[in-house]
């Protein structure tokens, strides 16, 4: 599993704005590393909403909890993520990656108690078939309320565990998460370790930033890391880069 974050593929200051160099750099790694033959048991991206998927949802006022019932809403959260999805499977065309959409719209949702419903034997059977399905954080219809944000690291777990995934990596915008003197802390075993040093997104986000994906991780019983896109190649290599999660 790869997550490319919102924070990497978009500039998260400016609303609807690619990173292109950053999302031709991350499309890049993940041809290599699939013709190198460095995936052979499949791959599975989530991408974040960086300032496509934030900037709406929080004009709107919705976020993972608070929930809306108003179309214009909808249509613009999942609108500016469908179109960043487009963005992000052009680029891995343009790289020969058989990269195809999951929209989580129309394929999840929660129920009265939040919790997160995702069929995924249609990506065993894209897996089977060679492809690379990729999926986002989105907006979901949830029982009682509406409908809410996925995030793309709750997707990432959620995935992992539905898929039995042998590695999950985050790619962020740092080389993973900084300890009070801006050096990568190797590992992480509890949200208690670095409660303390887990800040605010530099950029709007509803979804948790750095904490709710440190938490998300934690949950995990496959390895994972978050490293920055330095990394990359070097995580779809296998290799151990920035911090681990366990
Ligand atoms: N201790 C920390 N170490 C590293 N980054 C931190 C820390 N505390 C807060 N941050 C912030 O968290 C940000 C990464 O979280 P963010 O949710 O923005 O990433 P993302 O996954 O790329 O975005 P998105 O949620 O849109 O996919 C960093 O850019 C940094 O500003
Ligand atoms: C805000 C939206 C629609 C997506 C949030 O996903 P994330 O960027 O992975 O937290």
């Amino acid at each position: 599993m790869l997550k490319l974050g919102g924070s990497v593929v978009t500039d998260k200051e400016r609303p609807e704005t690619l990173d292109g160099p950053a999302l031709e750099r991350s499309a890049a790694a993940v041809a290599s590393a699939l013709a190198e033959g460095a995936l052979e048991d499949g791959l599975v991206i989530v991408h974040g909403g960086g300032s496509f998927g934030h900037h709406h949802a929080s004009e709107h006022g919705v976020t993972t909890t608070e929930g809306t019932d108003e179309i214009g809403a909808v249509t613009d959260i999942h609108g500016a993520m469908e179109t960043l999805n487009r963005f992000v499977l052009s680029r891995l065309h343009e790289q020969d990656v058989p990269a195809v959409p999951v929209h989580p719209f129309s394929t999840a949702y929660r129920d009265e108690a939040g919790t997160l419903h995702l069929p995924t034997g249609q990506i065993d059977a894209m897996l089977e078939a060679g492809f690379v399905p990729v999926l986002y954080g989105d907006i979901v219809a949830t029982a009682e309320s509406g409908a809410t944000i996925i995030s793309g690291d709750e997707l990432v777990t959620h995935l992992a565990r539905a898929l039995g995934a042998d590695r999950v990596g985050l790619c962020s915008t740092v080389p993973g998460v900084l300890d009070e003197d801006g050096a990568v802390v190797d590992r992480i075993t509890s949200f208690e370790d670095v409660d303390a040093i887990l800040g605010e997104s530099e950029a709007t986000d509803v979804t948790g930033g750095m904490a709710g994906k440190v938490r998300t991780l934690l949950e995990l019983e496959a390895p994972a890391s978050i490293f920055g896109l330095e990394s990359i190649d070097s995580f779809l290599a296998g290799d151990a880069v920035g911090t681990s999660i366990e």
